[in-house]
């Protein structure tokens, strides 16, 4: 875990060695004080040479000016080298979240995810600065400074050396129980942040169903467990602390005494009395160094933890290393002997034969949870298939790029997810780049235009988020213009037009005849009266696809379609 960590250093070394030198110094630097102290009172002093005190006064104001300026170097450069590791680290998370599939998204909660590309990252950014670095340069002060009360007074550097790794146990003793505890201060930070992005973006549900309270309540037990954690982490901390403080003083105060004594029976100068004094505040704050890095060294490694966690979920849908880019399918898919199922146990498709000939318009119809959306999933891989295998014009999907297949289809969701931004920037989706030509023509053959003409702001109209300042109808004209735009050989339509009013529906399902010539369409159809004009109709029940045919030829078997027809019939005609 450790190299692992270490290894993002690597493309910033000459960052990582210039702060890293620089502490060096500015450490070193430190050490110098206490015994330019001694000196001065016990040489200089006595001497009563003005020349010699300014001198001596001068070289210390050149080291101050130094450390001033090394100060500001690690302060800059190293908070640099902090912020490129999280940016990279930040750019990997979420160029892996676009790998992870849908699976993956339908058993995570988006407030975890959001949470671990930014809070877990920022702890990561500061401890990547100041962990070695810190560590590295208590180590030598330390060191330093111990070797240096030494040569100062051997009896105070003993006694000294008794109580420190005293000092130094307690504050250890702590690092694993907060680390435990920054772990779990995560995990409600991502509890929190879950309930709070649901309430938000369904304020409107919340609202309508007069919930408030009740949301009030499940907010307030989060907040309590948070509460909680933190609690029980500031105990660990307080507990560290205040040890920490007194294992410090006691050493201070051991020195004062010690020292005294050693002053009165003349075993140590005035000056070395001083500049032990002072050397024991240099070796005791790497302690309080130490401390400090054991409170945030924590939260930067359950951060990490999370962070790899993340890393190393391989995407179960990938490309394979053979897989060929496609481009320009005529679209013949063939379904052979699919099986799938979500993977709680439970199968959803058994055995599914089919196929469907290029430029087909094909409705799927069947009882609600049948699987028809699970079917037309399976195409453009947002889940791969159990068993069997779906091609398409003759190679098996899962030999072509991921990328290059789904370029290949276009869907059209019941539920439209809308960008935050302009409806140019929400059409333009559908081909990146696009010229406002394209755009505008998509928007005409979408029946958006005389709507987009009529606006202020026009197409550069903001639409809110999720698209909340569009009806419902001019969200699912917004998606099919994108399709327009799209322009691919493969369709998947699910239910495209069930938001719209009876004029506009039909003046849409028109632009989508016009859009599906030539094309394969897949329909997934809630009424029958939109399909019936389908090459063929295929009814898919619980036990797979149990009647294929046209409309008429379906009415005349009687069987399964037949009954959903009348019912239906019967609904609309009452
Ligand atoms: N992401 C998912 N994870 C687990 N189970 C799922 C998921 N999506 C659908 N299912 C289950 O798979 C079955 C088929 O669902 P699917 O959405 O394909 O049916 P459908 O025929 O399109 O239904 P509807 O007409 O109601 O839209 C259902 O039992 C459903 O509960």
């Amino acid at each position: 875990m450790i190299r692992r960590f270490l290894s993002y250093y690597a493309p910033w070394k000459g960052l990582f060695a210039l702060d890293f030198s620089c502490a060096v110094l500015a450490g070193l630097l430190e050490l110098g004080f206490p015994m330019a102290v001694r000196t001065f009172v016990d040489q200089l002093l006595p001497q009563q040479d003005w020349t010699l005190i300014i001198i001596a006064s001068a070289g210390l104001l050149v080291i101050y000016l130094l450390n001033t300026v090394l100060m500001a170097v690690v302060t800059y450069w190293g908070h640099m080298l902090g912020i490129n590791i999280e940016t990279e680290m930040r750019r990997k998370s979420f160029d892996h979240l676009q790998k992870l599939s849908f699976r993956f998204y339908d058993n995570h909660k988006t407030g975890h995810l959001v949470g671990g590309v930014t809070k877990d990252l920022e702890e990561i950014g500061e401890i990547a600065h100041h962990g070695p670095e810190d560590l590295f340069i208590a180590i030598m002060t330390f060191a330093g400074a111990f070797v240096l009360m030494f040569t100062v007074n051997m009896h105070l550097a003993l006694i000294t050396a008794v109580i420190v790794p005293l000092i130094a146990w307690v504050t250890m003793r702590y690092g694993d129980r907060m680390e435990r505890n920054w772990q779990a201060l995560y995990r409600r930070v991502g509890d929190f942040n879950v309930r709070i992005e649901e309430n938000v973006g369904g304020m409107r549900v919340v609202q309508a169903f007069a919930n408030e309270e009740h949301e009030r309540t499940l907010f307030a037990h989060d907040n309590q467990r948070y509460r909680q954690t933190k609690l029980d982490a500031y105990r660990i901390m307080s507990a560290s602390n205040s040890l920490n403080y007194m294992g410090i003083r006691l050493i201070q105060l051991v020195v004062m005494i010690a020292g005294s004594y050693l002053v009165i029976t003349g075993g140590l100068s005035n000056g070395g009395f001083v500049g032990f004094l002072l050397l024991v505040g240099v070796f005791v704050r790497p302690i309080e160094k130490i401390n400090s890095v054991i409170e945030t060294y924590p939260k930067g490694i359950a951060g990490f933890r999370r962070y790899t966690e993340l890393l190393d979920t391989e995407p179960d849908i990938a490309d394979r290393p053979s897989a060929v880019t496609v481009s320009g399918l005529k679209g013949d898919i063939e379904y052979r002997g699919v099986s799938f199922g979500y993977g709680d146990g439970k199968p959803v498709l058994k055995h599914i034969d089919l196929t469907i000939h290029a430029g087909e318009t094909i409705a799927f119809v069947g009882p609600s949870g049948a699987g028809k959306t699970t079917i037309c999933s399976l195409l453009p891989r947002f889940y791969e298939v159990g068993t069997g295998q779906i091609s398409i014009d003759g190679i098996d999907i899962r030999d072509m790029t991921l990328a290059s297949l789904r370029g290949q289809i276009g869907i059209v969701q019941q539920d439209v997810f809308l960008f935050g931004g302009s409806i140019r920037e929400n059409i333009a989706y559908g081909r990146l780049g696009a010229s406002d030509e394209a755009i505008t023509d998509a928007a005409r053959r979408a029946q958006l235009d005389s709507m987009i003409s009529g606006l202020p702001a026009g197409y550069d109209t903001i639409i809110g988020e999720r698209g909340v300042k569009l009806s419902g109808g001019q969200k699912q004209r917004l998606a099919i213009a994108r399709m327009f735009l799209k322009n691919p050989p493969i369709l998947i339509l699910d239910e495209a037009t069930s938001a719209l009013d009876t004029e506009t529906e039909r003046e849409i399902q028109k632009s989508l005849a016009e859009l599906a010539e030539g094309r394969t369409t897949l329909i997934i159809a809630h009424r029958l009266a939109t399909i019936r004009g389908a090459d063929r109709i295929v009814v898919v029940s619980e036990s797979g696809v149990v009647e294929q045919g046209s409309h008429s030829e379906l009415l005349r078997a009687g069987g399964v379609y037949r009954r959903l027809h009348d019912a239906q019939h019967l609904v609309s005609s009452r």
